[in-house]
Parts: C-alpha cells; sequence; structure tokens
C-alpha cells in the first residue's frame, strides 16, 4: 500500500525517556511528527527493521547499510528499533547519534531498548545478531543452551508483537539451531519466515572458485551453501557455474574442489579470526544486506540463493524439522521458494547427511528449549563453528 510522505519529512524521535519496561528511545523535534506539506508524493509504506546485538559490531556496519536504502531502495522509508541490554545502553545511544547526524533521508524513527516486547512490536524485519560468543573453556553444549535461551525468548517476543508476516533472519552463532529454537517459540508465526544466515559462507566459496578461475566474481553463480553454518556446511561445486558453466568444466581439478575448496570455504570465518584477532563484521553485514535483498528483489533467471530454512517436505530428502541451508528463489515479494531441479552426486550427498546429522544432534541439545521434552547432548567431535577451528 503506498501512503503519501514527505520526501524530507524529519526523523522522529521522541524526548529520551525510559518507560517500566526498560524502553529508551531518543528524540529531537519534541517528538512531532512530520507534517505533510503541498510537496508530497508517494512513499511506500514504512518498513520497521528490529536489530537485536545492535551495539555489536556486525550491526554498526549494517545499520548504515540499511539506512542508506541500499536494501530496500530509495523510496522505501523505514525505522530502525535496536535491541541491547543494560550494559550496552549506553553504546546504543551512541550508535543512534551516529545514524542520525548521519542525515538519512529514508530513515525515520531510531529507537533503542532493552526489552523484546518493545522492540519487536510489529516488526516486518527482525535480525537477530546478539549472541554470546563461545569463550574459552565453554563446551559447544553449554552455548547452545546459554544463546537458545536467548532465541526462545526472542521467538517468544516475535510471537507476541511482530508483524504476523515477519520475515527472521538468525545471525547470531550456532545460527541454524537459534533459528530452529526461535521459530519453535513462535508458533503463530509462518516457521517459512525464519531464516539463518549462511549467505556469507555463499559469498566466501564464490570469491574462491572466482580466483581459481581467473574471473570476476560476478561470472560465478548457482552457489549453494548446504547444512549448517558450521565447518560441517557444504558448498556445492556440482550446481554452481562460472560464466554459465557448470565450475567442474572450467575448474577440471577434483582434488582442489573436494579439499582445498571446501575447507577453505568451511574454515574461512577461523582463518580470519586468527589473522585479525575478531570474527568478521563487515563482510557478515553486507552478506546480511544481500540476504535481505535476495528477498525483496526477484532472482535473476536460473540464479538462485542459499538461506538456511524450515525442513518440511524438501525435494531432496533431508530431514524434515531442521534448519538447513537449501538453494532458493524468490519473486521479490519477500518469501521464497526452493529450488527443484538440482544434481546430486555421491560426494554431494555424504557431505549433506553429514550436516544434516550434526544438525539433528544439536537439535537434541536443545530439545528443553523447543518444547521436545527433555535435552540429550552427544555432538560430533568436530562440530565447530566457523570461527572455532
Ligand atoms: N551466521 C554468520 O554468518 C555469522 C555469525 N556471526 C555471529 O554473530 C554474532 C554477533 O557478532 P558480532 O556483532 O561480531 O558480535 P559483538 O561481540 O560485536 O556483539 C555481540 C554482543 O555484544 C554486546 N556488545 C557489543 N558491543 C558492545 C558495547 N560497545 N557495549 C556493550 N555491549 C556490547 C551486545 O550485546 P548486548 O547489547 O545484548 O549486551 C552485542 O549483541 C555472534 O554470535 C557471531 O558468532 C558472526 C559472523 C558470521
Ligand atoms: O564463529 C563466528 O563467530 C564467525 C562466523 O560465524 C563466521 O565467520 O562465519
Amino acid at each position: 500500500m503506498l501512503t503519501l510522505q514527505m520526501k524530507d519529512a524529519p526523523l522522529i524521535r521522541d524526548p529520551l525517556s525510559r518507560t517500566g519496561c526498560g524502553h529508551a528511545s531518543r528524540g529531537v523535534n519534541g517528538g512531532t511528527p512530520p507534517i505533510l506539506d503541498e510537496k508530497t508524493r508517494p512513499w511506500k509504506k514504512l518498513v520497521n527493521v528490529s536489530l537485536t546485538g545492535a551495539a555489536g559490531r556486525i550491526s554498526n556496519h549494517l545499520l548504515f547499510k540499511l539506512a542508506s536504502g541500499e536494501v530496500f531502495g530509495q523510496d522505501q522509508p523505514l525505522a530502525l528499533k535496536l535491541l541491547g541490554s543494560e550494559s550496552s545502553v549506553q553504546a546504543l545511544e551512541g550508535v543512534a547519534m551516529e545514524l542520525e547526524d548521519s542525515l538519512y533521508p529514508l530513515l525515520r524513527e531510531v529507537s533503542i531498548g532493552i526489552d523484546p516486547y518493545v522492540i519487536f512490536k510489529d516488526a516486518d524485519w527482525a535480525l537477530l545478531i546478539g549472541a554470546k560468543p563461545r569463550g574459552p573453556g565453554v563446551e559447544r553444549a553449554a552455548i547452545l543452551d546459554i544463546n537458545g535461551q536467548i532465541f526462545a525468548e526472542q521467538g517468544k517476543a516475535l510471537n507476541a508483537v511482530a508483524s504476523r508476516n515477519v520475515k527472521v533472519i538468525v545471525v547470531g552463532n550456532p545460527c541454524n539451531t537459534n533459528a530452529l529454537i526461535c521459530l519453535k517459540n513462535a508458533p503463530n508465526l509462518p516457521a517459512k519466515n525464519f531464516h539463518a544466515l549462511t549467505r556469507l559462507d555463499e559469498n566466501r566459496a564464490k570469491f574462491q572458485l572466482a580466483l581459481q578461475a581467473g574471473v570476476f566474481y560476478d561470472k560465478v553463480s548457482n552457489m549453494t551453501i548446504w547444512g549448517n553454518h558450521s565447518t560441517n556446511q557444504v558448498p556445492d561445486f556440482l550446481n554452481a557455474k562460472i560464466n554459465g558453466r557448470p565450475v567442474k568444466e572450467v575448474i577440471k581439478d577434483t582434488k582442489w574442489l573436494e579439499e582445498d575448496f571446501t575447507i577453505t570455504v568451511q574454515r574461512r570465518g577461523g582463518v580470519l579470526i586468527e589473522k585479525w584477532g575478531r570474527s568478521s563484521a563487515a563482510s557478515t553485514a553486507v552478506s546480511i544486506a544481500h540476504a535481505m535483498r535476495s528477498l525483496v528483489t526477484p532472482s535473476p533467471e536460473g540464479d538462485w540463493f542459499s538461506t538456511g530454512v524450515y525442513t518440511t517436505g524438501n525435494p531432496y530428502g533431508i530431514a524434515d524439522d531442521l534448519v538447513f541451508s537449501m538453494p532458493c528463489r524468490s519473486k521479490g515479494d519477500g518469501d521464497y521458494e526452493l529450488v527443484q531441479d538440482v544434481a546430486m552426486d555421491n560426494f554431494l550427498w555424504g557431505r549433506i547427511k553429514k550436516s544434516e546429522a550434526e544438525l539433528i544432534a544439536e537439535k537434541r541439545c536443545v530439545a528443553h528449549l523447543t518444547g521436545e521434552g527433555n535435552a540429550f547432548c552427544d555432538l560430533p567431535a568436530d562440530t565447530m563453528l566457523p570461527g572455532e577451528m
């Protein structure tokens, strides 16, 4: 639906206030709503984007991309609603100040808070980025539990207050299982609308193939990441294309594809941490923008993108009731369909089954958070987040 709004309507901010529910919002203009004048023109209806971990490093890149119109386009005004915690609320105010000082014409509202029931209210998009990193000596089962509790709580809040068609992208690790926990705690929202971010892995895979083939990376298409965002993820070189030709016709070195390429993509996050001392933030933000854009613009003819989605009756034979990265296409309406006709061989299927087994094991660890009884944790020894190797 189109509504009339003034292009140069001011950013709406209420005077700095804190309510009993832990919401803080900053303000100029005394909370005065934008006033239409004669120079009104059609603008799209305001989109509400809620982010968690908004004081974190990924958000610090992503927020400015969103506000600039890079994701939704130059005719789409938006409100940014930032969730933090008691300890990050000052940092959040700093983030809000920087957004305001950037004078983005599309940015109509910035609110900050520590209560997901306030920050997720009417959210059209929920970008769940905040999660505790796994520190030294912390068992993977423990991090699944600690972060799982956050995502269970946030799922409940989304269920209660978000738009009934909210699109949820889970970034905080372990993102596939966190997304599963979140959707299980949001039974009134379509499970199909929940995603786990594997677009960074897709981008990393495209770059490696382009480098090896000596082409620019826009020549690499049909790149699927299957499965879990972990070191058992499966970058699919069987179906990917370079200049429209199967990768295996362009890169004839099967050993490189099966070993070097696959391992490089699986471990890219960890190598980056070793080099830089911190995990990918800018490229992750870029990949979140790509993931969102792939849902709000029609997929190019013949191509697809990867995203972790809820498995229910998929055409590949992957177990139901997981969040598993698969090839998808979109008409640009925020929704997606699975790509039906992909090739499978023994190598690819074997790797997919391993990633599936890992996700099934993760699911058993969080049964207490998905309403499926008592948790039982028997994770495979080689289960790692990309950043943990
Ligand atoms: N799926 C993927 O491809 C990828 C996923 N990730 C995951 O994304 C998640 C977030 O990563 P990233 O943004 O780098 O993490 P950060 O460590 O920068 O932020 C995480 C949290 O730390 C707190 N925080 C950050 N900055 C401040 C501050 N200045 N003051 C107070 N608190 C602060 C915030 O929590 P709070 O406000 O609640 O206190 C924030 O949510 C991690 O789980 C990471 O593993 C990372 C890369 C790729
Ligand atoms: O483990 C992490 O936090 C980093 C990560 O996911 C990645 O770089 O892919």
